[in-house]
């Protein structure tokens, strides 16, 4: 065993996020895009509620996936993959003892933070009108439970807040404050607008704050070195890969629906050759060959 996988993966996470200003986390809906952001050299990856919804269950992102939806695509994962995973859970699904068996489980899947919103249960995305919150007790009550649930001292409790949209920015940041004290982690203020509004969060809480970068929604896709010049230190990508990823098999359905054929369209795939050297697939069929075909050919 090395250093690395004796460490808990919100160690692992926590040490990502000091060295690399900003992290960088990308969405992977599924255990193989784990691997290719892997491949790519991604340090963090990221499990998108709205992902398990889209692509798992191919429903909206309005609250109507389980614990148990999300559980098992976070286990899929982690299970492929040795990166650090953010995992999305909602409102945490229910009440204060639900939140504690959701982190527990969340710990227990293998995931290296999560973050947990002050939406109502009937959550919308966070980009989308007519969102409505809970209280700031409430959410400060969310945030304690959490904590207080968690088995390692490590594992990342990270408190998104959706109030910018509903009462405006200094209650935004009032709320961000309010959660930290109750032992949030990190902050991840939603659906911000300017560079200015993530300044005030990163100047008006010590922990390290969180740009979601997610496209077609209500912030401008501000690069790396613009969300490090004021202080932000993780910059989400939750579902760019998805959207490509969805663009790209419609194409093809159509395609060949048109066609008849797909010769044109090998150029854009991704070849036996790779995706096998992806999965390791040379390794497991000489595993297969060394336990059995020396067996046979000896008959
Ligand atoms: C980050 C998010 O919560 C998600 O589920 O991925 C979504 C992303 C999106 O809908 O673009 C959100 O921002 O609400
Ligand atoms: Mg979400």
């Amino acid at each position: 065993m090395n250093i690395t996988s004796q460490q808990s993966p919100g160690t692992r996470f926590r040490q990502r996020v000091s060295a690399q200003s900003p992290l960088q986390i990308v969405g992977t809906i599924n255990a193989y895009c784990a691997m290719l952001a892997e491949q790519a050299g991604h340090q963090a990856i990221y499990l998108s509620g709205a992902g398990v919804a889209n692509a798992s269950f191919g429903l909206p992102d309005l609250g109507m996936t389980s614990l148990a939806d999300v559980l098992e695509d976070v286990r899929r994962i982690t299970a492929a993959s040795q990166l650090p995973i953010l995992v999305d859970i909602d409102t945490g699904f229910g009440g204060a003892l639900t939140i504690a068996r959701t982190i527990k489980s969340m710990e227990q899947a293998g995931a290296a933070a999560v973050h947990i919103e002050d939406q109502v249960q009937q959550k919308r995305c966070g980009h989308r009108p007519n969102k409505a919150i809970v209280t700031s007790e409430e959410m400060v009550d969310r945030i304690k439970a959490a904590v207080d649930a968690r088995t390692h001292d490590d594992f990342v409790i990270m408190a998104r807040t959706d109030a910018l949209a509903v009462e405006g920015m200094e209650s935004a940041i009032e709320r961000a404050c309010l959660c930290v004290e109750a032992g949030a982690d990190m902050i991840f203020p939603e659906a911000m607008a300017t560079l200015d509004d993530y300044q005030r969060f990163t100047q008006a809480v010590n922990v390290p704050v969180l740009a979601n970068i997610t496209e077609f929604g209500k912030t401008p896709l501000f690069s790396r070195e613009e969300l490090a010049s004021v202080g932000v230190q993780l910059v989400l990508y939750p579902l760019s890969a998805f959207r490509a990823m969805s663009k790209a098999a419609l194409n093809v359905y159509q395609q060949l629906n048109e066609k008849g054929h797909q010769r044109d369209l090998t150029i854009d795939m991704q070849t036996r050759e790779a995706l096998y050297q992806t999965l390791n697939y040379h390794h497991y069929e000489q595993t297969l060959d060394r336990l059995f075909l020396k067996e046979t050919t000896t008959d």
